[in-house]
């Protein structure tokens, strides 16, 4: 077995008294798929915060690749890409100028074939390399995002709701390249709305509900989490 690359351990977050997560533990190991699945509220942001560094624990902790991100907050840009929901790249610029710049703020500059290769990876269509993001659709700005990703060759993705707004075409193309970055060994926290998506690519999903885990589901070896489970634990939290 791989070691574990993800792991939150009893973890809460309070804000102004609030709790906000409720011994929330969870772990991934290299190479997997862990999806958070949860309704409006139920605290997938936070943890992907808290993740980064942006959010303290109030007790319990969060590790990537064994090291606690609080105690050494380094860890996550040397290891981590994140992608929010809205991929904060710029309009103005290409996707081949954005990754320039982002890859050269990080001082990891990529040869022009490497980029090419990059985009050509994430099968972004060659006719819109040049051309600047102002004018992709939000599929196309996260291939950009992700291709900028394979470049920095961040071992750990956290993906946050990636596949809101993207139609259904567009939601199997990005499926198979987190399955596919998956196989080649990157480690991957996403936090979704979509049970049959999350089905479709985790290995594991953990079902928060009111920042608690209330379901924890682990795909059978070769075949999906069953979504009609899933769905229908989903589904009972919601009418709780
Ligand atoms: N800084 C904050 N101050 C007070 N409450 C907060 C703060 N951040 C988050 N919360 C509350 O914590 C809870 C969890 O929020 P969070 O954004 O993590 O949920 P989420 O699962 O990502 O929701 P969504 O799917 O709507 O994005 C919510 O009730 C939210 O109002």
């Amino acid at each position: 077995m791989s070691e574990v690359v993800i792991l939150a351990s009893n973890l809460c977050v309070d804000v102004r008294a609030k709790k906000i997560l409720k011994n929330v533990s969870f772990s991934a190991r290299r190479g997997e798929v862990l999806a958070l699945l949860g309704g409006n509220g139920a605290g997938k942001s936070t943890t992907i915060k808290t993740f980064l560094g942006l959010m303290k624990p109030t007790s319990g902790s969060v590790e990537l690749d064994g090291v606690n991100v609080h105690n050494d907050p380094a860890v996550v840009r040397q290891k981590v890409a994140y992608l929010p929901e809205s991929v904060m790249l710029y309009g103005h610029l290409t996707a081949v100028e954005n990754i320039e710049y982002f890859l050269s703020l990080s001082g990891k500059p990529a040869a022009e074939s490497d980029i090419a290769n990059a985009l050509k990876r994430v099968a972004l269509q060659e006719s819109a390399w040049h051309s600047p993001l102002g004018g992709y659709s939000k599929g196309m700005r996260q291939k950009t995002a992700i291709a900028l990703a394979l470049l920095r060759e961040a071992p750990i993705l956290f993906l946050d709701e990636p596949t809101s707004g993207l139609d259904p075409v567009a939601i199997d193309e990005f499926n198979r390249l987190v399955s596919q970055l998956a196989s080649q060994g990157a480690t991957i926290l996403m936090v979704t709305h979509d049970v049959y998506g999350a089905c479709h690519v985790a290995n594991r999903i953990g079902l928060l509900r009111d920042g608690e885990i209330v379901g924890m589901f682990d795909a059978p070896e070769n075949g999906n989490i069953d979504s009609e489970t899933v769905h229908t634990a989903f589904a009972q939290g919601a009418l709780k």
